[in-house]
């Protein structure tokens, strides 16, 4: 039986949908994918850490009401994080990083990841930040220590996108994309179109587990503009940081703006895109844009995401799909370890007797 010890960092929504499909869906797995997973070590800046070789129970992770601090209670648990420690130290095969998106620094992510790559552990993140903004390090860093660094889910939720244009489209001339690329602000307008207020139409957003931890990140476009960024350095060559892609949120958007739009046959929508020149040079921004109701993007509704991918093979080649959610992304965190498992499975499988 192949079974990959993971440490789940951040224990909100995410991580905590993950810990709920290890133990609904580890026989599953381990039948149709070849692995199961063994939650051995969480840590979470609320409830603490807990750190345990023979694994953790995720019934009792997801079913407990912990309160702050409540990991202590647990076998081998603390009420401290301490996330450098259990990062390096835990027994973890693939760390599984799903703290907050600091749109600025990135941190305190980006030192997740490092503190887990370079103890020779893989790294499965959702969090933008890293992505966007240290990937050339830490993929330097996955590099020298023979292991993985994924992150499907930072762009679209659980939808493919990263891998699939780089392995499906790869040759097809990827030129420049343009799409919906946040869940929330998507929700947000839908919702506004259907007479809600913006801030009611923000708190749904939160509920429903679409919306980062500060959900300005959503309606300002700052979390479209990482995500651009990192389509553009991913998918078109680019070493674009945030500063170069000019960013307006749907924050200025009134009920009679979408209204008016609604009169004259469009939608508003926000729209994240880059296209890169004959010269190489990469233009990006992140704007609201009223779209006429036959535009492919106007009809994308709810937290669903949409991109358009332009190559000179193919033409456009339209992907949609969740574009946030708890398990949604907890499925893209799934799906990596997936392509960790199929990539190179004898570098990091513990091979147990059944
Ligand atoms: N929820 C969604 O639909 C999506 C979320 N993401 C990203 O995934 C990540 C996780 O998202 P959610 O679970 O929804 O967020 P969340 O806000 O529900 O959970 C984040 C958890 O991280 C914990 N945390 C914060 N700082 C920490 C630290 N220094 N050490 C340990 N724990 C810490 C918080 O206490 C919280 O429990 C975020 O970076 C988000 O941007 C990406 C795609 C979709
Ligand atoms: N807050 C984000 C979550 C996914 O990245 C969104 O709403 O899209």
């Amino acid at each position: 039986m192949v079974q990959y010890n993971i440490a789940l960092i951040g224990f909100g929504g995410v991580n905590r949908a993950l810990a709920q499909l290890v133990a609904e869906r580890n026989e599953q797995w381990q039948a149709e994918l070849g692995f199961r997973l063994n939650i051995v070590a969480v840590t979470d800046l609320n409830l603490g850490s807990v750190v345990s070789a023979n694994g953790i129970d995720p019934r009792t992770l997801v079913e407990t009401k912990f309160e702050t601090g409540g990991f202590a209670k647990l076998s081998g648990g603390s009420a401290e994080a301490d996330n450098e420690k259990v990062i390096r130290h835990a027994p973890a095969d693939i760390v599984a990083e799903a703290t907050f998106t600091n749109p600025d620094s990135g941190e305190p992510a980006v030192s997740h990841c490092r503190w887990a790559l370079e103890s020779g552990k893989h790294v499965v993140t959702t969090n933008k930040g890293p992505v966007a903004l240290a990937a050339a390090e830490l993929k330097m860093l996955a590099r020298r220590h023979h292991v993985a660094f994924e992150y499907e889910g930072a762009v679209m939720s659980g939808t493919p996108v990263i891998r699939m244009a780089k392995t499906t489209l790869a040759g097809a001339g990827l030129t420049g994309f343009e799409g919906i690329l946040n869940g929330t602000s998507n929700f947000v307008l839908g919702r506004m179109e259907a007479a809600l207020g913006f801030s009611a139409a923000v708190s749904e957003a939160q509920a429903m587990g679409y919306a980062e931890a500060d959900p300005t990140a959503d309606v300002e476009g700052y979390d479209v503009r990482l995500k651009v960024v990192i389509l553009a350095n991913e998918l078109l060559g680019g070493a674009l940081k945030p500063a170069d892609v000019s960013c307006k949120g749907i924050s200025s958007l009134t009920v009679s703006d979408i209204e008016t739009a609604a009169e004259d046959g469009c939608r508003w929508k926000l729209i994240g895109s880059a296209a890169r020149d004959e010269n190489g040079r990469i233009e990006a921004s992140v704007a609201p844009r009223r779209l006429a109701l036959d535009h492919p993007l106007a009809a994308v509704s709810g937290a669903t995401n949409a991109i358009s991918l332009r190559t000179d093979l193919l033409g456009a080649v339209t992907v949609t799909g969740p574009g946030a959610g708890r398990v949604e992304t907890a499925y893209a965190l799934l799906s990596d370890i997936v392509a960790i498992h199929r990539a190179e499975p004898a570098r990091t499988t513990k091979e147990t007797a059944e």
